[in-house]
């Protein structure tokens, strides 16, 4: 769970210029949330506007979800942790040799390396969805398998639906990391995602971070929709 930051909200800038990031980020506390950098964002706008969000100081998850061989994955997260970023991730989809090679490349880092996270099947993916691209176990299964790979291989954590994160915990144990988008506060819309959950049910199934881009980002007042979240967490705890 979090430490230095004091909610479990990472919020994804998914914006197609870096002035508009720049913008949402200078309403947000660095100690209350994290950002997250993605490919919309990176594409546009590069390593320049992370090193920005690092110096203004967010921890910055970078969301670039490499899958490639495992040497051009062992560098792109070498490169990922000279830009700062506090987590990185990789689809564990990419297999053992991928995911080991790229734990290593982080290792001689020790402490000052970034998490590094293996994505399990996209929030976005519905059970009928995986048959036909060549995935025949169930759903849940599925998560759990790419799961158990990601820690076998020196991974810190998955990405997963917060559907999954009873069953994860359960199998991987606390300290595996769940990091969880496909956050929706009761009457957003789902909008692309499929497995669906709020930020309370969310933690109460276990997951460490929450994920949260168009329920804040695309919100009238972003700060009062992020402000709204953190209060009803926080309700939840006290
Ligand atoms: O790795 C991710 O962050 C990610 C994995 C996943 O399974 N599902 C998922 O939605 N994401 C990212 O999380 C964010 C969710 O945004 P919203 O759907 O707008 O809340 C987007 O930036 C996605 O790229």
């Amino acid at each position: 769970m979090a430490d230095s930051v004091s909610s479990p909200v990472i919020v994804a800038l998914d914006y197609d210029n870096a002035e508009a990031a720049l913008a949402m980020a200078a309403q947000l506390d660095p100690a209350v949330c994290r950002v997250k950098v993605g490919k919309e964002l990176f594409t546009i706008a590069g390593p320049d506007l992370v090193r920005k969000l690092v110096e203004a100081g967010f921890d910055v998850f970078l969301d670039l979800k490499f899958h490639d061989i495992p040497n051009t994955v062992a560098a792109a997260v070498r490169a990922a942790a000279r830009l700062g970023v506090w987590m990185v991730n990789v689809h564990a989809s990419g297999g053992e040799r991928m995911m080991a090679a790229a734990a290593e490349a982080l290792a001689p880092l020790g402490e000052k390396r970034p998490l590094l996270i293996g994505v399990t099947v996209l929030t976005s993916t519905a059970e009928e969805e995986l048959a036909p691209v060549g995935v025949t176990r169930p759903l849940k299964e599925q998560v759990v398998a790419l799961a158990e790979l990601a820690k076998k291989n020196g991974l810190d954590g998955v990405v997963c639906s917060a559907q999954e994160a009873k069953l994860l915990k359960a199998a991987c144990g606390a300290e595996f990391s769940l990091v969880t988008p496909g956050i929706r506060p009761v009457g957003s819309a789902a909008g692309d995602q499929r497995r669906i959950v709020t930020p309370v049910d969310a933690l109460r199934n276990g997951s460490d971070y929450l994920v949260i881009g168009r329920p804040i980002t695309g919100a009238e007042d972003p700060a009062a929709a992020l402000q709204a979240i953190v209060a009803d967490i926080d309700n939840m705890a006290g």
